[in-house]
């Protein structure tokens, strides 16, 4: 009988390999048609294939000649998947992988074929290849940035599936033990194995919100309180608005995003916070002057692999110029927008350089009178690693042995009184 569960889920495989769309763009479309659970097994299935699509592949070389369709390869990828990693019995995977290829216009008996060539291996071939590793495009400037040893250190985080952490409003010690987590030394909360998050305590009367523990830092750094006027630049969906203004600041939260923008409003209904919603282009904001700006500036999410497997794949190939460019422009933007002596705190979920250090020093430069520089008190938990010349640098191996936080780069940048 034809599974509508892995059907769907090799379309998904498909969308992102092929079409190049990260799975969140093109699941609420392909999955529509199955119940809540069904989306959330399909979407399950699909990131887990494609975290270890890339020890698939290497299993799968002595079998195929020559590279087939993408549908008949996800299907023998979903198939491995199901087989070594998700503990399906054997028959019951590679049935599901042949009839998902067949529906999905890819060559079942192919499928069926390698499949159970590869079953009948003793040793089987899957324990004994490599960590996934990362595609060529994006390991090359992550060695010459970090060392290969580091880069390997990220390939064993990116391949484990990641925890969920909460950003707690009160008594994070509290919610740790109650939600069975781990307090984080940053405050976090840490959870293993979540099934439905919406079903948690908790989280319908907004007491925590989904964040992962390095993105939690950057709105730490803002210094928010009662009385300041902070512009959350690139707000949506929200995440470091609830946390500006939980700590009491009066907060503008921009966004060009209308969709992402709705999701930014349900949030803070949902956690009883108000912050003024606007949608529309920062580069052209005016409403000046802030005490603080919190720039979250749209980068290559090249931190955030661990949580979205898709995106190497989606974005193979792309420009950087383009998202530097951009990032380059909205500094220079908020730095217009802020008060003399205010904070701009910049940040990026990028693992590339152009994109955070060099950033920051390519500012300096264009702004005589701007100093980059850490808060003489830092939020707990830091550690003192984490330092860089110009801010923090997050990387994904660090906390490995607690499962890891996603790569970030984040910087505190000041400029003088009297300097324009
Ligand atoms: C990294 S995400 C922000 C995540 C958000 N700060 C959070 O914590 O949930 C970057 C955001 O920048 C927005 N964006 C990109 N270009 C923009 C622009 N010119 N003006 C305003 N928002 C922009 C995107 O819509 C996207 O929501």
């Amino acid at each position: 009988m034809t599974d509508p569960i892995r059907n769907a889920t090799l379309a998904l495989l498909c969308d992102v390999t092929d079409a190049r769309r990260m799975i969140s763009e093109a699941a609420p479309e392909r999955l529509a048609s199955l119940r809540p659970e069904g989306r959330a097994a399909a979407q399950r299935l699909a990131t887990g294939t494609l975290r270890w699509a890339d020890r698939a592949d290497r299993v799968l070389g002595p079998f195929l000649r020559r590279r087939p369709s993408e549908a008949t390869l996800n299907a023998l990828r979903l198939g491995l998947f199901e087989i070594f990693v998700a503990g399906t019995a054997p028959h019951a995977a590679v049935d599901g992988a042949v009839d998902a290829a067949r529906t999905t216009g890819g060559q079942p008996s192919l499928v069926n074929a390698v499949l159970r060539n590869i079953l009948r291996l003793d040793p089987e071939p899957w324990s004994a290849a490599p960590v996934p590793r990362l595609p060529k495009w994006l390991r090359k400037p992550l060695v010459a940035a970090w060392g290969k040893q580091a880069v390997a250190a990220m390939e064993d985080v990116f391949a484990a599936e990641p925890p969920l952490d909460l950003t707690v409003r009160a008594d994070a010690p509290g919610w740790a033990a109650r939600l069975g987590g781990e307090l984080l030394p940053t405050g976090s909360v840490r959870l293993r194995a979540v099934g439905q998050v919406s079903a948690l305590p908790g989280f319908a009367e907004g007491a925590w919100w989904v964040q992962d523990a390095a993105a939690a830092i950057p709105a730490r750094l803002v210094g928010a309180g009662p009385g300041m006027r902070v512009l959350d630049m690139c707000a949506a969906p929200g995440g470091k608005t609830l946390q500006l203004t939980a700590a009491g600041a009066d907060v503008t939260a921009l966004d060009q995003s209308e969709a992402r923008t709705g999701r930014l409003r349900e949030n803070l209904a949902r956690c009883g916070l108000e912050a003024r919603v606007v949608v529309g282009d920062a580069l052209t904001h005016e409403d000046a002057p802030f005490d603080a700006i919190l720039l979250d500036a749209p980068c290559t999410a090249t931190g955030t692999i661990r949580r979205h497997p898709d995106l190497p794949h989606v974005k193979a190939g792309q420009d950087l110029d383009a998202p530097v460019a951009l990032q380059a422009r909205l500094i220079d933007r908020a730095l217009g927008l802020l008060k003399p002596g205010g904070r701009l705190v910049y940040c990026v979920c990028s693992l590339l350089p152009a994109e955070g250090e060099e950033q920051i020093a390519a500012a300096l430069a264009r702004h005589p009178g701007l100093s980059a520089g850490l808060p003489e008190t830092l939020p707990d938990g830091i550690e003192p690693d984490w330092r860089a010349e110009t801010g923090l640098r997050l990387r994904p191996d660090h906390w490995a042995g607690r499962g890891g936080i996603d790569g970030f780069f984040i910087a505190t940048l000041t400029m003088r009184g009297d300097a324009g």
